[in-house]
């Protein structure tokens, strides 16, 4: 698996997002683009996946089942937590993948009767079940309650290391990318300062290194934020 991305470069209404942006990671990669509200991360994210067009330069991604975890749920809402899985992908069997996210007992509830954060998880289902090598996460976990999310993580590594797919994750949350990746992509106000950190294997990591890393990537955070300036 790899990603080569060389000289991308974005403008909206003539303001650069990103610019002749260029990275590359292989392997079973575990990618965090990490960075403050509005600095660029979904941007880049649809460009790497080919929802969005780049004005310039080439992504290069090699994948053959690409799952996506959109930001918001695109879930069909005349459809059943079941159905909703079964239609995207009619060989898997859904019950395993809502067991998966937590959601055994749901499989008939309609995306209405479910909560924000249990809608969250049933995404996720969604995009596992379709059996991808690579899948691309925008804020997975967000509005997910602490222990669900601390759950979620859990198993979503384990799903990393047990079925040797790569992930391509964008959040801003530093202790969600210090706890999971391998490589993170650290951007600063639109791409105007990019920080590439190799991390190596998640598993091999301690609590304490955790939480030094995590400390570290907020300090760098900070140091660009135009709220705290
Ligand atoms: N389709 C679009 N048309 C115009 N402007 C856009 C479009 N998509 C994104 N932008 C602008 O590009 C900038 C970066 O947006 P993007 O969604 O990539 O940021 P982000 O880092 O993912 O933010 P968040 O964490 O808040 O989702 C924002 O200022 C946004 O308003």
């Amino acid at each position: 698996m790899h990603l080569r991305i060389s000289s991308l470069s974005k403008a909206f209404d003539g303001e650069t997002i990103v610019d002749k942006f260029s990275y590359s990671v292989e392997g079973d990669f575990f990618l965090t683009i990490l960075g403050s509200s509005g600095c660029g991360k979904t941007t880049l994210l649809r460009m790497i996946s080919g929802i969005l067009k780049p004005d310039a330069g080439r992504v290069e991604l090699q994948s053959e089942r690409l799952g996506f975890v959109f930001q918001d749920d695109r879930l069909i809402p005349w459809l059943n937590a079941f159905q909703n899985i079964s239609i995207v992908s009619p060989k898997s069997s859904p019950v395993e993948y809502l067991s998966f996210v937590g959601l055994k007992g749901h499989e008939n509830k309609f995306p209405s009767q479910l909560s924000g954060g249990m809608r969250r998880r049933l995404n996720i289902a969604r995009a596992l079940a379709f059996n991808p090598d690579l899948i691309l996460m925008d804020e997975p976990f967000n509005s997910l309650d602490v222990v669900i999310k601390d759950r979620l993580i859990e198993d979503i590594q384990k799903l990393w290391t047990g079925r040797k797919i790569s992930i391509i994750m964008v959040t801003h949350d530093p202790s969600e990318a210090a706890r999971l990746s391998t490589d993170i992509i650290l951007v600063q106000d639109r791409f105007s300062k990019v920080d590439e950190i190799k991390l190596g294997d998640p598993l091999e990591r301690s609590p304490d290194d955790i939480d030094l890393i995590s400390r570290d990537l907020l300090s760098r955070m900070k140091k660009f934020s135009s709220y705290l300036h």
